[in-house]
């Protein structure tokens, strides 16, 4: 167990630059700077978009070093991204000089990560555990389900590694979900949930989830562990307060007490905007925002209201839309940056057209027109999922136009680096069984499934992990297993133990990942094949091996664990070892990438999902996609809370422009791999039409029937129905064209992929008109839009 934390004595090395602290107050207005001074009580800051909220917390970080006299490693601030905690920690750097970078400034996965590392053996694990990603995650819950002879079809591994997350964002523990569970698809995810737990600890592993939940329950069964971490951080400060679910803001009470042991709470701040809440999917609730008042009885709530970031024109356009929401608190922005441009309108043919667009518009922007001075870096696009990049890529190559895409089939989840780091995971926590099964026979050595099977048959009946019963293999301990498996084995595990002995010869990572990719002879197999995606791989890999270099040599922090010593804590992982860097690729989250500190200078055009462009704002941004089915995403259509969900998500899209926005969709969208005519987004309907400049509208084939109020489709005209250039499609075709097929409840249907059905629930009219189909397994419950999709009535 640690020590108590003592305050380390006054730095006697020459101070950095400090500010003072006025002019920390500086270019801040009273809201904001009550909200940077307000001292002793929990102080909840609530404002919309671009108001300043993370400037305060910011100036609020820097003010408590330089006014309040607070040591950086009492503080503890939770951002949502890596990439917002390095431009956090950064900015606090230059407020108030190098000492701040030993405050710890992390996303809840890190601070967990932390956490976890020095107390590990409290709950008995190693401290030297593997991070279980989702897809990690994915691969353990099927071998599981496997073993517990599951249907995959009814529980399908995703449906139950998502329940299973649900239950523990919810801090609840596999008995309780066993007591809980009310029918039969919650008694197998318990069943599941036991049984992978159970796993996770023999792989020496935590998974996402648990990382927050184990954090949890360290601190609430051992006090002694949550004194000590209460008295190092007497401030905790969390930005994005509306994106906390249940375990994060269990987390966040347990870390700053209630004033036990005579030890006065920490004091804490947070900051969010409810109407910006867009990760409910992960169980975030509001609830932590409407309710902190009556969580923390003494709490101070301040409201910003001046916007800071948008034009006039771009923040009445977010407010129309917003307002449409139920049940919100109404906040009117204000801005003093006049009324700017008008946002741009434009719809595309087909998402190839409406790529093209935003390419030519970037290029003509690029070159000057009445624009002035504009780099590729002040330009974002944003779309709704992740599968709509690829449109953009095309084209922006074609044009050579510099862009990065942050997300999307990211690199870490390339099958080729996942493999390379599953040895590098293997050789850091033997344990790890998914690591070690996903590379036992990559490349192939002759240890087939049935060999496989064996080992893991042997580790369950003997309660051992699947290292341990490998072992077993070498001495022959393992039943059933023939000769030539075993000999395979053998040299697997001689291979493996001759790589960890890199490891305990304190080699550098990238020579270690060189020395893996050597010996297995799985960059000589990528080489010696003719599929130019082997090539890509082999790039890939040469990538990683650049990434690890990079990273051994990163400066190290002054302090490594922040408590002021200088020397990092027992059980810490050592700055830039083997360890370290698996631990900062294990937490690039999905909403995240490794920052990518050069791309400002780079200067490139940023494309990512409305998800991932929270918090972050740009000079001009384009928001693609604006079809109902897409954006409103289709699961959205007929569900109230869904909906106001992804009218959260166009405010917070909307919000993150400073001059110029651009809103655009598409007629025909094929990004399903089927052609699809999509109705203009609702929430087109609800922006003003007076705030748009539309620059081209659907083109009319015939005459407009349909009532044309809202702008974007003044001249609505057929779907595809007789346009040369919109591609045909299925039985049913655009929805004027085809008499929209009259679903009603308990209705029996057929569709091309999923075959027969029973209509559930019906919405919406006209060309917005849904559907709810039951196609009888389990998870597939789909919402369509009846004009779009291949059904028909039986
Ligand atoms: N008082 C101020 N004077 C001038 N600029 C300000 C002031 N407050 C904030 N800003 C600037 O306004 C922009 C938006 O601020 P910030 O990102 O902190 O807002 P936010 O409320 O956190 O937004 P979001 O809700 O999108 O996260 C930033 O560029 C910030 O530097
Ligand atoms: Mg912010």
């Amino acid at each position: 167990m640690s020590t108590l934390f003592e305050l380390p004595s006054p730095q006697t090395s020459p101070q950095p630059r400090r500010k003072a602290g006025a002019e920390l107050l500086d270019g801040l207005n009273d809201q904001q700077r009550r909200a940077v001074q307000h001292a002793g009580t929990p102080l909840l800051v609530v404002a919309g978009a671009g108001s300043g909220k993370t400037r305060v917390l910011t100036r609020r970080i820097a003010y408590l070093l330089a006014e309040r006299d607070v040591h950086p490693g009492q503080i503890m601030a939770i951002t949502f991204t890596n990439k917002a905690a390095a431009e956090m920690r950064e900015r606090v750097v230059e407020l108030v000089g190098r000492r701040a970078n030993v405050m710890w400034v992390s996303t809840f996965h890190s601070m967990c990560v932390r956490v976890l590392r020095r107390e590990a053996t409290t709950l008995g694990m190693k401290s030297s555990f593997s991070v279980y990603d989702a897809d990690d995650t994915r691969r353990l819950i099927t071998l599981v389900s496997r073993d517990l002879d599951i249907d995959p079809k009814r529980y399908t591994p995703r449906g139950l590694a998502s329940a299973i997350s649900n239950l523990k964002n919810e801090l609840i523990d596999p008995e309780s979900a066993k007591d809980k569970a009310a029918n039969d698809f919650e008694r197998r995810t318990a069943e599941v949930y036991v049984e992978y737990q159970r796993r996770l600890g023999l792989a020496n592993a935590f998974d996402f989830d648990d990382l927050i939940m184990r954090t949890v329950e360290l601190l609430q069964t051992f006090p002694a562990v949550a004194e000590y971490y209460r008295r190092r951080f007497r401030h905790v400060l969390v930005d994005e307060y509306q994106d906390t679910n249940h375990a994060q803001y269990t987390l966040v009470r347990e870390l700053v007490g209630t004033g036990e042991n005579g030890l006065e709470p920490g004091e804490l701040c947070v900051v969010g905007d409810a109407d910006q809440s867009i990760y409910a999917f992960r169980g975030a609730t509001i609830r932590n925002i409407v309710d902190f008042e009556s969580d923390y009885p003494q709490a101070t709530t301040i409201m910003l209201e001046q916007n800071y970031r948008s034009t006039q024109t771009i923040l009445s356009a977010a407010n129309a839309v917003i307002s449409r929401n139920p049940n919100r608190r109404d906040k009117r922005l204000w801005t003093a940056l006049g009324d700017g441009e008008k946002i741009v309108g434009y719809v595309g043919d087909n998402d190839h057209d409406e790529a093209a667009f935003v390419a030519r518009e970037i290029d003509s922007l690029m070159d000057g027109g009445d624009t002035g001075e504009v780099k590729y870096s002040d330009i974002a696009v944003f779309y709704r999922t992740n599968n709509q990049s690829r449109v953009f890529e095309e084209i922006f190559v074609r044009m050579g136009l510099p862009y990065r895409v942050v997300g999307g089939v990211r690199f870490y989840e390339r099958k080729e680096v996942r493999d390379a780091l599953a040895y590098l995971r293997v050789l850091a926590n033997p344990d790890d069984a998914v690591s070690l099964r996903r590379i036992l026979n990559v490349p192939k050595r002759g240890i087939g499934d049935r060999a496989e099977a064996c080992v893991s048959a042997h580790a369950d009946k003997q309660r051992i992990s699947f290292n341990d019963a490998l072992r077993d293999a070498v001495d022959d301990k393992v039943p059933m297993l023939n000769a030539r498996s075993r000999n395979a084995i053998v040299g697997f595990v001689e291979l493996i133990d001759d790589l960890r002995g890199l490891v305990t010869d304190g080699h550098e990572t990238a020579d270690i990942l060189e020395s893996v990719l050597e010996r297995t002879g799985y960059r000589a197999e990528l080489e010696a094949s003719d599929d130019p995606q082997d090539e890509t791989r082999v790039e890939n890999l040469t990538e990683l091996v650049t990434v690890a270099r990079e990273f051994a040599h990163e400066l190290p922090p002054e302090d490594p664990d922040g408590d002021g010593d200088g020397a990092a804590d027992e059980g810490l992982v050592e700055p830039g070892s083997l360890a370290a860097f698996l631990e900062r690729v294990s937490l690039v989250a999905d909403a995240d990438q490794i920052p990518d500190e050069d791309s400002e200078a780079t200067g490139v055009v940023t494309l990512m999902t409305l998800h991932t462009a929270k918090g972050l704002e740009y000079p001009i941004v384009f928001c693609t996609g604006w079809e109902d089915g897409v954006f409103p995403h289709m699961r959205a259509l007929g569900d109230p809370t869904e909906l106001a969900e992804e009218r959260r998500l166009a405010y917070v899209g909307i919000t993150r422009a400073q001059q110029r926005l651009y809103l655009s969709r598409a007629i025909v969208r094929s990004a399903w791999g089927q052609p699809m005519t999509n109705p203009p987004s609702r929430f087109l309907d609800e922006i003003p039409a007076d705030l748009v400049d539309w620059r081209r509208v659907q083109p009319e084939r015939s005459a407009p029937s349909a009532p044309t109020t809202g702008w974007g489709r003044r001249s609505f005209g057929g779907g595809s129905g007789g346009g040369s250039s919109a591609p045909s499609f299925g039985p049913a075709k655009g929805w004027k064209d085809t008499p929209a097929l009259s679903l009603n409840v308990g209705d029996r249907v057929t569709h091309d992929k999923y075959g027969l059905g029973t209509v559930v629930a019906t919405d919406g009219v006209g060309p917005r008109a849904t559907a709810t189909i039951d196609f009888g397994t389990a998870g597939s419950i789909r919402l369509m839009l009846i004009g779009s999709v291949p059904i028909q009535k039986l």
